[in-house]
């Protein structure tokens, strides 16, 4: 459904080069559900934009379902749905209007686009909501009219670009609930960016993981956890001294495991930390060294990031440049 080969998008900002999106070799299969993940300017929405026709790529090439996204913008924009950032709809249109007109620019008939806009506006829950103008619909109701404008056409491919960013968090389930029933029910291949780690997680039959314009994993979330980070047990003494104790005793039960210690707490990260603790916890007990709690916790997507790049993502996203300080812009008329 979608190749790319060495794709690659510079843009000058400030006469400096900035290498969004570097060499960058993709191949997604028809019917998978996948998620771009990565920190704030990782190149996740240039992908994604060159990926729609919304930009020329600088080189490389990409082929999106079975259309050039060069040589062939219309083949590939016929086929395909894109939900941007931004919102789509207009404000003082009512919704189901949006939706016919969107229908209408598709060339579908009046009484088709008016057919397929019922049944998503009942597949997406906007009912009660349809006929208000769109400028009174919540944030939630309007990215899920967004998400009805960019399935209008029935299209085989779904690029969502950060679909449940500034929604709170009932919101955001609620939505990633309807592009899990949509990839379910009707076979949708998706493709969707996010930096949320718990939606890649959540949603995504693969991750792909992106930092500075370049993949650097791209497996299951379960695989992705597995390989790059183990289970963390927290071991709380009493005592430094203990704790000192304690990550000696635990290197001699837990190897090859990583552990470090931070004051009275001892950190072992390993596999299989459900059956590791009760057995250390016994043998610590064995060697006179107490205990005072334990946490176990398994790996998140955030600990694989942390593992590849040593920086959390959860940072990065906090500390991330807006997008407002972009200056130099030289994208495509969309
Ligand atoms: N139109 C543009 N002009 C100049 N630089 C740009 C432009 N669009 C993106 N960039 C730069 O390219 C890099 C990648 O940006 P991109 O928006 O693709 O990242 P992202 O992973 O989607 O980030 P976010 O999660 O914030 O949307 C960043 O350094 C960004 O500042």
């Amino acid at each position: 459904m979608i190749r790319t080969r060495k794709l690659t998008r510079h843009f000058v900002v400030k006469k400096e080069k900035v290498e969004a999106v570097r060499d960058l070799d993709l191949h997604i299969e028809s019917g998978e559900m996948v998620a771009l993940l990565g920190p704030n300017g990782a190149g996740k929405s240039t992908t994604l934009r060159m990926l729609t026709t919304l930009l020329s790529p600088t080189s490389g090439t990409a082929e999106v379902a079975g259309y050039d996204v060069t040589t062939n913008q219309r083949g590939v924009r016929g086929r395909i749905g894109y939900i941007g950032q931004g919102n789509g709809a207009a404000h003082s249109q009512r919704g189901r209007d949006e939706l016919v007109s969107q229908g209408r620019a598709y060339g579908m008939s009046v009484a088709a686009a008016r057919a397929r806009a019922a049944e998503l506006i009942s597949s997406l829950d906007l009912e009660g909501v349809a006929d208000r103008i769109v400028s009174s619909l919540s944030g939630g109701q309007r990215r899920r009219l967004d998400i009805a404008m960019g399935l209008i056409h029935a299209p085989d491919l779904l690029f969502l670009d950060e679909p449940s960013t500034g929604l709170d968090p009932q919101n955001r389930a609620n939505l990633q609930e309807h592009i899990h029933r949509l990839h379910a029910e009707h076979g949708t291949t998706i493709v969707l960016t996010t930096h949320y780690l718990e939606e890649a997680d959540h949603l995504a039959e693969r991750v792909i993981v992106i930092d500075h314009g370049r993949v650097i994993a791209d497996d299951t979330p379960a695989r992705l956890k597995a390989d790059h980070a183990g289970d963390r047990i927290m071991l709380t003494f009493d005592h430094e001294d203990d704790a000192r104790r304690g990550v000696a005793h635990s290197l001699g039960i837990a190897a090859p495991a990583h552990v470090e210690q931070d004051g009275a707490r001892v950190l072992i990260e390993a596999d299989g930390g459900a059956q590791l603790t009760p057995k250390l916890l016994l043998s610590l007990d064995g060697a006179g060294i107490t205990v005072n709690s334990v946490e176990v916790a398994r790996p998140t997507l955030d600990d694989v990031f942390l593992k590849l790049t040593g920086r959390s993502l959860r940072e990065d996203a906090a500390i991330a440049t807006p997008q407002s300080a972009i200056t130099t812009s030289q994208e495509n008329a969309a």
